[in-house]
């Protein structure tokens, strides 16, 4: 393999294999840079097999509410089919050989190693050095960020890898942070018969999202008969060889468990990656880009180690941008201000650009509309399991949505409605002119629209 390259992709997770493969497929030579499996945490170990496990989930709180809806109906849940479906299914029994062919048809030259800059244009992988005329991709992602509370360094505590690939249901798990993976993760927990506490050291859940969403997934998870901590930090971990055991802020009643899930956040390595060869910081929390995903001359970087939001079409959305600068081609700056996500718990959260609070502290003139949606025709039809609201944040003085939420059955679904809206900042009062089928959920959003105050 030849050392002189037009691009090296270091890192080969969502976005480092659609530039890898992008890129060669226009007719540039490109090496990928893979140290772990091509693919990286989305398909392994993140967004494909978790939505696995809450589909699972899901189904069995259906089940639960046959009785209200339907007739008699009883599921008796067994882990080992989720366990069975994730490993088979989702991730192959966590072998890349398919992706790392489809790559390999799109004529990418794969290494598999950990690498890292060597200044400009130059990636050192083991005694190799690559040099890329063009320049090279960085990609590397994120990994758990695991906070320092005396004792937990050296117990068997789990990260998301652990909970995902697990073939046994523990009898409880004590889950530290309630963002994201902790909502996600103990809901499905629990729902296969798991007794799970949630430690969240904020004073809610899902701190990025409205209130109302970190309100309503307390709400969710209690009726699944999860213990939710707010405003708790566990100050000492033990682990005895069976039994984790915190100690609480304040002296509270310690927490015991079988299983302790970190999900805590996750963080970039930019000292890893020697981004000080290039004159970038390795102690930045993130490695910042302009528009263009560049980070320095030659260099280009997208995903989750670009911290504008650890989300797998992020990832993607900055990769297509960074491909087409690499060719060259002029294009749009990336542009953030219609960020949509997800948080897949029942009933599912989606929201999109800003909340009330950030849309105030950005001194908008701010006006918002909230329907819950077991008010509506749709809700009331739904029955049990119907919990959910669609808030509307308006930029007042413009007349134009600049964040939204949809949460409920479905709401993520909901969502991209009001992600276009805000996206293409479609005057709110099109919005209202606009016809609404009828009995959906998403008819909520003209209600929302009309509650504007
Ligand atoms: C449990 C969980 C659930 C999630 N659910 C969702 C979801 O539903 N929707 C969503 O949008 N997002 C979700 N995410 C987030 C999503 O997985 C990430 O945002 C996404 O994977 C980030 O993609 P990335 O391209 O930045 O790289 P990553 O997927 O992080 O992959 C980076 C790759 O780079 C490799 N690498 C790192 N350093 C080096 C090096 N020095 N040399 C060579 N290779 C290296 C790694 O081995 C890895 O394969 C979830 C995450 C988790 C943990
Ligand atoms: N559905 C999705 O799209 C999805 C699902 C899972 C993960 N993700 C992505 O992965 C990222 C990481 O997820 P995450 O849930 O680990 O992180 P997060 O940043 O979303 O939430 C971490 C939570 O842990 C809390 N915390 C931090 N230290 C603590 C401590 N010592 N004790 C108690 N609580 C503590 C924080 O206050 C925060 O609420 C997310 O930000 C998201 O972008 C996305």
């Amino acid at each position: 393999m030849s050392d002189r390259v037009d691009v090296v992709v270091v890192g080969l997770g969502p976005g480092g294999e659609f530039a890898a493969g992008a890129l060669a497929e226009a007719g540039l030579d490109v090496v990928g840079i893979e140290a772990e499996l091509v693919g990286g945490e989305c398909p392994y170990w993140g967004c494909v097999p978790s939505k696995m496990m809450v589909r699972a989930g899901d189904v069995l709180a259906e089940a639960a509410r046959v009785p209200v809806l339907a007739g008699e109906g009883k599921a008796v849940p067994d882990w080992s089919r989720v366990a069975a479906r994730v490993r088979s299914e989702a991730t192959g029994g966590w072998d890349d050989q398919a992706a790392a062919d489809r790559l390999a048809a799109k004529g990418v030259r794969l290494v598999r190693e950990r690498g890292r800059l060597a200044g400009p244009r130059r990636v050192t992988v083991g005694d190799r050095t690559f040099e890329a005329a063009r320049g090279v991709v960085l990609a590397t992602g994120s990994h758990p960020s695991i906070p320092p509370i005396p004792g937990l360094e050296g117990t068997p505590y789990w990260t998301n890898r652990d909970a995902i690939e697990t073939e046994e249901m523990p009898a409880s798990m004590l889950v530290l942070g309630g963002g994201a993976i902790g909502v996600e993760l103990a809901q499905v927990f629990a729902r296969f018969g798991c007794e799970v506490t949630v430690l969240e050291g904020g004073d809610r859940l899902l701190a990025r999202e409205e209130p109302e969403a970190g309100e309503l997934a307390a709400k969710a998870l209690r009726a699944d008969g999860v213990t939710v901590r707010t405003g708790a930090r566990a100050v000492d971990i033990e682990h005895d060889g069976t039994t984790f055991e915190a100690l609480l802020e304040g002296g509270l009643e310690p927490l015991r468990a079988e299983r302790l899930l970190v999900a805590t956040g996750r963080r970039a390595d930019l000292a890893a990656l020697a981004v000080d060869t290039v004159g970038l910081d390795p102690a930045a929390p993130a490695l910042r880009t302009d528009g263009q995903m560049r980070a320095a001359d030659g260099l280009w970087a997208v995903g989750d180690l670009t911290g504008r939001g650890a989300f797998t079409h992020v990832s993607m959305y900055q990769a297509r941008i960074a491909v087409r600068d690499v060719l060259g081609s002029p294009g749009p700056d990336a542009d953030y201000r219609a960020l949509p996500r997800v948080t897949f718990t029942d009933p599912e959260i989606g929201a999109v650009g800003l909340t009330e609070r950030q849309a105030r502290d950005r001194g908008l003139r701010v006006r918002t509309g909230l329907v819950p949606i077991a008010a509506s025709t749709r809700g009331m039809i739904h029955g049990p399991g119907n919990e959910g609201f669609v808030k509307l944040v308006e930029d007042a003085d413009r007349g134009v949505l600049v964040g939204a939420t949809s949460a409920g059955p479905v709401g993520g679904e909901v969502l991209y409605g009001l992600n276009v809206a805000v996206h293409t900042e479609t005057p709110t009062d099109r919005l209202k002119h606009m016809i609404y089928t009828y009995p959906t959920f998403h008819r909520a959003v003209e209600a929302a629209l009309h509650a504007l105050r």
